[in-house]
């Protein structure tokens, strides 16, 4: 037997079981209960059935299911058996399907029922050797085939830097990268988790996001089961429902656009809201408005944070008052062991790191930091600096009391007569305007500046904003430069699952407006 620990993050998950494992640890919306015995139970009776299979150490298990509980089990299976866990957005269609499964070359297959044909298809073609789902079919599902396996299960051991799981970045920016999470990436930023937003046995976790992501999966997951806390599961996400069930919780995780939706609902009260202890928000900015209506209505400072498929979390604004003010606005202090630096980059000089709330490239080492992007050494080598840092992509600064602001993305950035525009600087002014809800600005090819910016808003319900006021509104307040040369009312900005706007959608829309 080796005295080193088991490094495998399911030996932590486990052992933080609460003593009692016949009580709940998962209720779901439409009225099922697992308990930690469950858990227990299920997890290793797959483990056993993918162990059964002969796949080899490191073989990828990809998952394109909606979420459910057996989902999650699959996961906490896969992590047990010490094989890669590979979840897939289910908005994914065949193209994308066949690039994913292409790039990833999973040993196994989870997707519906309802997609087995095609992904069958692309799977058999490159590869894949085993295809399941979850729900009936015509050859069984995964678990009513193990159910015929044991329930005794030793975890497999791993090493810090084996894989856990890949997972593929949005796509915000361009095409999907499959970011490589070793069992050290996750368990550093699972422990952090666990002491850091004051979790207990008593918590009652609100689950209503997505589990293909890095906030829903690992961000919620871990916290709640490394501290034997409850899950109330939501599959999808109904703001009515979920405001119903805030009675019976104290912490809820969202992004930004679940809680615009909630804040939509009549239902939304400091009195449906008394026992909650805490709300999460991240992955994508929360805007202004949206946190201080929440106060308002509901008497809570929505805490945000910030994180990355690439890095899990890195930072959180505070959870206790001793630590500081929870800022609308700013994604709070890198959380302990993130090393977090703005640096500079200009034309000929070597790089230097920022003064205080000046802008740069936001950069972060840390034994949360992935390994690397799947199958693609060049594009890893590109994207961290010599001393090791790993280049977010993200701009942002870091003021005098260490709160970090994200202003944007190097890749929104526009350069526009060779000046830098920072889209966000643009979307604060015009969302401000009366009438207006949200705006996107992107930078599309003009001929003469090279780029120049074109804002794309959306009003408010019952509201019309006028286009060329917003431009003219932006001339009195902005340097000439900074105007976008085009404005268009629209009635939704396009957005993915996580709610994230899709600026590179929006550029392509408007790319031949000049050229
Ligand atoms: N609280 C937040 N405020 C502002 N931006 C955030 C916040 N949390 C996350 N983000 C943004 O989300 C990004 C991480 O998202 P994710 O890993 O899902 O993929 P992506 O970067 O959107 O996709 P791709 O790299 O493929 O374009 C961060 O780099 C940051 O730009």
């Amino acid at each position: 037997m080796s005295s080193t620990p088991n490094a495998n993050l399911f030996a932590a998950l486990r052992a933080a079981f609460p003593h009692d494992l016949d009580e709940i640890a998962v209720e779901t919306d439409d009225g099922l209960a697992y308990s930690w015995r469950d858990l227990e139970r299920a997890s290793a009776m797959i483990a056993n059935l993918l162990g059964s299979l002969g796949l080899k150490p490191g073989a990828r298990v990809a998952v394109q299911v909606e979420k459910s509980v057996e989902a999650m089990l699959l996961y906490l299976a896969t992590l047990r058996a010490g094989y890669v866990f590979l979840p897939l957005n289910t908005a994914y269609q065949r193209a994308e399907m066949e690039y994913f499964i292409g790039n990833a070359e999973p040993e196994v297959v989870v997707c519906t029922s309802a997609n087995l044909d095609w992904v069958e298809r692309i799977a058999k073609a490159a590869g894949t050797r085993w295809v399941f789902t979850l729900d009936e079919n015509r050859t069984g599902t995964l678990l009513g085939h193990a159910a015929t396996c044991s329930a005794e299960h030793e975890i497999v051991r791993k090493a810090d830097d084996d894989l856990a799981a890949i997972l593929y970045t949005s796509g915000t920016t361009g095409r999907s990268k499959g970011a490589m999470l070793s069992h050290r990436n996750l368990r550093s930023n699972a422990e952090v988790l666990k002491t850091y937003w004051g979790w207990t046995h008593g918590d009652v976790l609100l689950h209503a996001l997505p589990i293909f992501h890095v906030h829903g999966l690992f961000v919620a997951i871990h916290g709640a089961l490394l501290n034997g806390s409850k899950m109330l599961w939501f599959g999808k996400f109904d703001p009515k429902r979920v405001i119903a069930k805030l009675p019976e919780a104290t912490v809820f995780m969202g992004v930004p656009t679940l809680y615009v939706r909630m804040l939509a609902e009549p239902t939304l009260s400091l009195a449906a809201c008394d026992n909650m202890r805490l709300f999460i928000s991240g992955s994508a900015p929360l805007l202004i408005e949206t946190f201080n209506d929440w106060q308002t209505r509901t008497g809570h400072t929505i805490l945000e944070r910030y994180g990355m498929s690439e890095t899990i979390m890195l930072t959180s604004n505070p959870y206790t008052s001793v630590q500081g003010a929870r800022r609308g606005g700013t994604v709070g202090f890198p959380l302990p062991g993130v090393k977090l630096r703005v640096r500079a980059y200009e034309d000929g000089k070597p790089p230097r790191d920022c003064e205080r709330d000046e802008i740069g490239n936001i950069e972060v080492a840390g034994p949360n930091v992935f390994a690397g992007y799947w199958r693609m050494p060049e594009k890893t080598k590109e994207e961290f600096t010599p001393d090791g840092f790993f280049k977010t992509g993200d701009v942002g600064k870091v003021d005098t009391l260490g709160y970090v602001t994200i202003v944007g993305r190097s890749k929104d950035l526009i350069i526009s007569g060779g000046y830098n525009v920072y889209p966000a600087e643009i979307e604060g002014y015009i969302n401000e305007m009366p009438g207006v809800a949200e705006s996107a600005v992107v930078g599309v090819p003009h001929p003469d500046f090279g780029e120049v910016g074109v804002a794309v808003v959306v009003g408010k319900p019952g509201a019309s904003p006028d286009a060329d006021a917003i431009v003219a509104e932006l001339k009195a307040k902005l340097a000439n430069f900074k105007i976008p040369k085009r404005c268009f009312v629209v009635d939704e900005l396009p957005r993915n699952q996580m709610g994230k706007v899709q600026k590179a959608l929006l550029r392509d829309q408007h790319k031949a407006l000049f050229i």
